[in-house]
């Protein structure tokens, strides 16, 4: 019997699932984020593979990791961090977007607060990153799969996306490299699931892995949360309802449009056009404990539409559907009844995701047939009932869910299933 196994490093925790070969679940775990720092996640990763049964564990195939979508950080040729990483929501790299205007093409979609590159030119010309020595820079994803295979530095291009890796042509664009000062490596680019090398042998041998398991390229959190669904043909679509709000289309038809936060990965043959909105289950949590959403959600009933207009934010920003770094939160009027409160924020979710698909079709995707749905706000079946009227297409419940199940496909594909 052999198992691959995934980790995903989500905003708020990071889980980890062993599959068998048929894909049937044979351990899970998972663990809060107290906070999101190197150690944090390096003590979460050690914790999980010790909740994964030995039985499972000494049989591991291969495992990868997916993190969240442009967080970014520094390290040197040990692998430690220099600086706290530079999270996906980090929004200080506005300061130089007229700088990276100057040199990317236009409308690229690098051209945002919240991108990777963005972050690390940012961090270059304020002095956050000092770079008197060759400094690596990676994101989550790349850094925490580094742990266990030892390689500096090498990701993947779902990942190198939002760093300006270009997934068609499969390599970094010239005008890059002439942005980035020459004491920054950045890292070398495979295809998710690639096999990068085996498990490091004092990880190994701590944690009773077999000395040939497989470390593969990972991928980002919410495209595992698109691999972990059935979606596979064109006009399909996930959306990961998480902290964050993120769509992703599959399509015949690459599209990026800057404007819009729209930008579109790799995904074999296809296309994964979509966007992330800065609102989302974040939100939610802010007002309400998951037990009371739950409640509350049964007391609503999904098929009248609420009159309440809001744009559930924790902070102002937004990247989609609309790119505005200023846009304000609007949470305003709080009727007295919670049930109607939440009535009209889950409604105003819905609409901002009815926006983000009409959007993402309106500049070229493929015609949206279908929308599974991912993460903790996937099992309310109040919102799916809601989101299927704003959105006019079959909202239908995936059977898995998780990102880590995504990411154990991954690993899957990557040992050769
Ligand atoms: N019953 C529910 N209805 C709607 N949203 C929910 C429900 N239960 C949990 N959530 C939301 O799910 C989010 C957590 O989902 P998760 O996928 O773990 O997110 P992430 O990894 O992005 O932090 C929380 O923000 C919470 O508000
Ligand atoms: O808000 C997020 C935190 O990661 C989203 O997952 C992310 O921005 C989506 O990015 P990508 O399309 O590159 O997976």
């Amino acid at each position: 019997m052999v198992f691959d196994l995934g980790f995903d490093f989500g905003t708020s925790g990071a889980r980890a699932i062993a599959i068998d070969r048929s894909g049937t679940i044979r351990a899970r775990a998972q663990t809060p984020l107290s906070a999101q720092t190197p150690e944090v996640w390096r003590d979460a990763l050690f914790f999980l593979l010790e909740q994964i049964p030995i039985a499972v564990r000494s049989h591991v195939r291969a495992i990868a990791i997916d993190g969240t979508s442009s967080t970014g950080l520094a390290c040197d040729r040990a692998g430690t961090a220099i600086a706290p990483p530079i999270l996906y929501n980090d929004r200080r790299a506005a300061a130089i977007l007229d700088r990276l205007r100057a040199i990317a093409p236009p409308n690229h979609l690098t051209i945002s607060a919240s991108s990777s590159l963005a972050k690390l030119l940012w961090a270059c010309h304020s002095g956050y990153f000092a770079q008197n020595t060759p400094l690596y820079f990676l994101h989550q994803a790349d850094w925490i799969a580094f742990l266990l295979h030892g390689q500096l530095a090498i990701g993947d291009y779902h990942n190198a996306l939002k760093l300006g890796y270009d997934p068609e042509t499969l390599c970094y664009p010239d005008w890059l490299f002439d942005a980035v000062p020459a004491a920054i490596q950045l890292p070398e680019i495979v295809a998710p699931g690639t096999k990068i090398a085996t498990i490091r042998k004092n990880i190994g041998d701590r944690f009773r892995l077999p000395p040939d398991c497989a470390i593969v390229a990972g991928t980002t959190d919410s495209i595992a949360a698109f691999l972990a669904s059935p979606a596979r043909q064109p006009g399909e679509a996930v959306t990961s309802l998480g902290s964050t709000l993120v769509l992703k289309l599959l399509s015949r038809t690459r599209i990026d449009d800057a404007h819009f936060g729209i930008y579109s990965h790799r995904f074999g043959d296809l296309w994964l056009a979509g966007g992330a909105s800065n609102a989302g289950g974040a939100v939610l949590r802010q007002f309400f404990g998951d037990r009371q959403l739950a409640e509350l959600s049964e007391q609503i009933d999904p098929n009248s539409a609420s009159p309440l207009d809001y744009y559930p934010l924790l902070e102002p920003g937004e990247r989609f559907p609309v790119n505005d770094p200023e846009l304000a939160p609007r949470l305003a009027p709080r009727p007295e009844s919670d049930v109607e409160f939440l009535h009209g924020l889950l409604e105003s979710l819905a609409r901002i995701e009815g926006r983000g698909y009409q959007c993402l079709q309106t500049s070229g995707a493929t015609p949206l047939t279908r929308v599974y749905s991912a993460g903790g706000g996937a099992q309310n079946r109040t919102w799916s009932a809601i989101r299927q009227r704003c959105l006019g297409v079959e909202v239908v419940a995936s059977p898995q869910t998780e990102a880590a199940y995504g990411t154990a496909l991954l690993a899957a594909s990557g040992a050769g299933s």
